[in-house]
């Protein structure tokens, strides 16, 4: 399995007035292509930050992030946001689609921008929307969806541009836990047809242990399930 990621040594605090909040320090753990990660660890021990800070969010006070052989700290800020919109997806726990958008028009606009091709992009959205179920829902806007239809536009829309790498910060945490598995299932499908990288912060063991891998934040182990 060929390499994807690299985590090296990185450690990240924030500055609230005059005090110092340490939050990561010294993390590092890989993953190849092809494989699922969980995060997993109590609220407040760093998740999101991490996941940040992997998804070029932010950046580490120190240490050095590598996907695909580019190094992070090379991006100057405008070849930061290329990078996102080309190699990597995001799925939050609240969905942030556009309510004035349909659910093909959401799901095509990262291609539209990264690549102004309409007619592409739509097809391609058409095409993802039915592989998560919502090919009966592509005119629908997101206030006629249920949570678990929008949370899935949310995955069809970040994996749009084919990222290398798909991050998804406690994606099922706002549904019930039957919609929140039907989601994932999709997700998980989606890797099989894919190739589909993908890491996830999660308190849900359930998901964690699909995963290939889990990284632990209170151990700070990485360790394959
Ligand atoms: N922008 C910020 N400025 C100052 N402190 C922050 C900032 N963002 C996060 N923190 C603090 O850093 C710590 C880690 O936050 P983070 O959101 O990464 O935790 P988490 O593990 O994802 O938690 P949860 O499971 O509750 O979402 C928390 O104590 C938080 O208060």
């Amino acid at each position: 399995m060929s390499k994807l990621l690299k985590v090296d040594s990185i450690s990240k605090s924030y500055k609230t007035g005059n005090k110092v909040l340490k939050v990561l320090e010294n993390i590092s753990f890989d993953l190849n292509k092809g494989e699922f990660l969980a995060i997993t660890g109590v609220s407040g021990v760093g998740k999101s930050t991490l996941l940040n800070l992997v998804g070029l969010l932010d950046k580490p006070d120190s240490g050095e992030i590598e996907l695909g052989n580019v190094k992070y700290s090379s991006l100057t800020e405008d070849q930061k946001s290329t990078f996102r919109n080309k190699h990597l997806g995001f799925v939050f726990q609240f969905h942030h689609l556009l309510p004035e958008f349909t659910v093909i028009e959401n799901i095509a606009m990262p291609f539209v921008i990264g690549n102004g091709d309409f007619d592409k992009g739509f097809k391609k959205a058409e095409m993802l929307a039915k592989a998560v179920g919502l090919g009966e829902r592509l005119e629908h806007f997101p206030t006629m969806l249920s949570g678990g239809e929008q949370q899935r536009v949310a995955v069809a829309r970040a994996i749009v541009n084919n990222p290398d790498l798909l991050l998804m910060d406690e994606p099922t945490g706002n549904l019930d836990p039957k919609t929140g598995k039907m989601v994932m299932d999709y997700v998980f499908q989606l890797r099989n047809t894919y190739n589909l990288s993908c890491i996830i912060v999660t308190h849900n063991i359930e998901i964690a242990k699909r995963c290939d891998k889990i990284f632990s934040m209170e151990t700070l182990e990485c360790n394959y399930v």
